[in-house]
């Protein structure tokens, strides 16, 4: 088949919105197909599934690349498709998600017909994001790209538990009591930490409970940590949430949903293109968690790099 002849490729994601989505999308295809022409669609079959079909899609010449999912699927098509050998075709989302952290950047109200609009626009923009490498939950090195957020520290442990909970009352009810249960074993981590910004490095020793790592703007499904965090300015902005009990840093946190917190006792904000961090307490490794774009991969120590404009998002 010539390159030319690829259909775009729709990436299923079924468990998506609490399983909703694989009930669903047989009545969606007739209204994507007529806005977008014929298409092909593979459904997931497990985690990781949608980082080889999109990589796949994108070596055989796909057009472009839409996630129907949440923020986990349309990080894994994204990783699919940069580490591609072709990083300029272009990806879409059509939202299905029960977090949406990520399209809440991107502004498009979640209806279908409005993905839609967005995918048919012509509109591409390019816009940059992290890699990270890390140490894998199984001891071996791991290296994944983000797009919205990678936070260490009790975020990860709260994906841990939402992982294993079910969404039938909604990612908000999810993350609520995931977070109480985090917050119990949650430990501070004192950190080391090597930033850097357009090649000047300062050191850094902070104790947090949280350290963000921000080229979006929300987390745990609405949590605004980043409000000046623009997708595509070169930086990201670290947000590191302290405290000096468990108590004082779950109240900081409350105010994370309005992006009140900065400013706030315990908090830190610092710009970066790079970052390396690393515990000096090993007691906190254990429950010191990496959270990236909404899913667990892993411990630290850590590296960032920021890549600039590396990916075309279409819509
Ligand atoms: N067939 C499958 N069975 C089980 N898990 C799957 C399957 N396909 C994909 N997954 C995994 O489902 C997880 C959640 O996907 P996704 O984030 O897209 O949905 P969501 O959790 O509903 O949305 P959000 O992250 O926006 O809240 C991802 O880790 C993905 O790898």
């Amino acid at each position: 088949m010539s390159r030319a002849a690829v259909r775009p490729l729709l990436v299923v994601n079924p468990r998506s919105g609490g399983g909703r989505t694989g009930q669903t999308f047989a009545a969606m295809l007739a209204p994507i197909e007529a806005a977008l022409g014929p298409v092909q669609s593979s459904f997931t079959e497990r985690t990781g599934h949608a980082i080889e079909l999109a990589r796949d899609a994108a070596r055989a010449g796909a057009p472009f690349i839409v996630a129907v999912g949440g923020d986990g699927t349309f990080n894994e098509v994204v990783n699919g498709v940069l580490s591609s050998g072709f990083p300029e075709v272009p990806v879409a989302i059509i939202g299905q998600g029960t977090g949406g952290d990520f399209l809440r950047v991107l502004g498009v109200e979640h209806r279908l017909d409005r993905y839609l609009a967005a995918i048919t626009s012509g509109r591409t923009r390019r816009i940059d994001v992290g890699r990270a490498r890390y140490t894998t939950h199984e001891g071996t090195p791991g290296e994944r790209y983000f797009v919205n957020i990678l936070s260490a520290g009790m975020g990860g442990l709260v994906d841990q538990y939402v992982a294993s909970t079910s969404r039938a009352l909604g990612g908000k009810a999810a993350y609520f009591g995931s977070s109480l249960r985090a917050l119990a074993r949650c430990r501070e981590g004192r950190l080391r930490t090597s930033l850097s910004l357009n090649g000047e490095t300062s050191e850094h020793r902070i104790a947090t409970y949280m350290i963000a790592i921000c080229n979006g703007r929300y987390f745990g499904s609405g949590m605004k940590v980043a409000p000046m965090a623009e997708i595509d300015d070169g930086r990201f902005e670290v947000v590191s949430i302290g405290g000096a009990s468990k108590v004082a840093f779950a109240m900081t946190s409350q105010r994370i949903y309005k992006g009140e917190h900065l400013g706030k006792p315990g908090v830190q904000h610092l710009p970066c293109d790079k970052i390396f961090m690393d515990l000096e307490n090993e007691d906190a490794r254990s429950v010191f968690l990496i959270d990236l774009d909404g899913e667990p991969v892993g411990v630290l120590p850590l590296e960032i790099d920021l890549v600039p404009q590396a990916l075309v998002l279409r819509g």
